[in-house]
């Protein structure tokens, strides 16, 4: 089986970034191990403090966070880090080539409950002019990104990657610790009967989201004319491995409860990456108002409602929006 190395000169990607990949999957099997010793490694549960966004920190999102900051800094490639859990970007080396931006851990509330988890992560070049403390360099659109990729700690790790020449998923071999293409150039089914999202928040959606959930939900006997099946993990980063490996539509609506928060997930740690594997993938990653790629960040932090999946079904999601139906 072709190792990540070989798969990554083959789609031609520079050395540097090559080593900065391998680089930054250190740090992900280090994550890996200690999520996989749990409990025994006294890994579970929250700390007592928040993250910038007013979320309690659990013990797993800190030590994920550290590991990748001390392993991205140490390895010299890199200018700058920004990440879910640090207030601010973190300066690396001045001279390094490239800014990486991540949720270091993704699915918290699933830790205590042993359920999927993962990092998500994207890079992007450092522009030469940027000072390595200077935020206004991690505000390019999602379309500026050089790779992207999520490590999904399951029954088995798993690495979804792109360089832009297609999405690729390995298997952590825990037997030589390396990560080899079980899955090469993913293709998203165009066609689904599966959704995703948390209908517990209905009531806060906007109309072209009520209605369409709703279309779906009427099954054969509404516009749709077929039956859907709906699945929530909890963590994207579970739900949109199942829309890569087998399609779906996974929605992180708009909400009307807090407009500072223009839906939950983050743009450049969660669905700017996300976007960029599901599009490599023959996909679509939508707002519902334009392609997630495309969006200009304001800030770091910046949140996004989000829509990505089977190529046909967010077309046909899309067309509530355009007449809002
Ligand atoms: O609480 P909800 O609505 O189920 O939210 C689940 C969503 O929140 C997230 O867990 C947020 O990620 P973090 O765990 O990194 O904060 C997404 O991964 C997931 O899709
Ligand atoms: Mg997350
Ligand atoms: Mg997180």
């Amino acid at each position: 089986m072709k190792r990540l190395n070989s798969q990554l000169q083959h789609d031609g990607a520079p050395l540097e970034l090559i080593l900065l990949i391998r680089t930054l999957l250190a740090g992900c099997k280090e994550i890996s191990f200690r999520v996989s010793q749990g409990a025994l490694a006294g890994v579970l549960g929250s700390t007592l403090s928040e993250n910038v966004q007013g979320e309690t920190q659990k013990k797993l999102d800190v030590i994920s966070n550290q590991i990748l900051k001390d392993t991205l800094r140490d390895s010299g490639y890199v200018k700058a880090i920004s990440s879910e859990e640090e207030d601010t970007v973190v300066p690396c080396n001045p001279e390094g080539n490239y800014l990486v931006s991540f949720d270091p851990l993704d699915g918290s509330s699933n830790t205590e409950i042993n359920s999927l988890i993962g990092t998500i992560f994207s890079i992007t070049h450092a522009p030469q002019w940027m000072e390595a403390d200077d935020p206004s360099a991690f505000l390019q659109p999602g379309t500026q990104m050089v790779a992207a990729g999520y490590v999904l700690y399951g029954p088995s790790t798993m690495l979804a990657m792109t360089t832009g020449r297609g999405t690729h998923i390995y298997t952590l071999d825990k037997t030589h610790g390396g990560f080899l293409l079980t899955h090469p150039n993913v293709k998203v089914p165009e066609e689904t009967k599966e959704f995703a999202i948390n209908t517990s928040n209905e009531r806060h959606w906007e109309e072209p989201v009520k209605n369409y959930i709703g279309d779906l939900l009427a099954g054969t006997e509404g516009p749709r004319g077929k039956d859907y099946n709906m699945r929530w993990v909890a963590a994207m980063v579970g739900d949109i491995h199942r829309v890569l490996c087998r399609g779906g539509i996974f929605m992180y609506p708009f909400d009307k409860r807090n407009p500072s928060k223009p839906g939950k997930l983050r743009l450049l740690y969660e669905a700017n990456p996300m976007a960029f594997l599901m599009e490599q993938a023959g996909g679509l990653a939508n707002t519902g108002h334009g392609r997630i790629m495309e969006v200009m960040p304001k800030e770091i932090h910046q949140r996004v409602p989000t829509i990505l999946g089977s190529k046909e079904e967010v077309e046909t999601c899309l067309t509530y929006y355009q007449t809002d139906k």
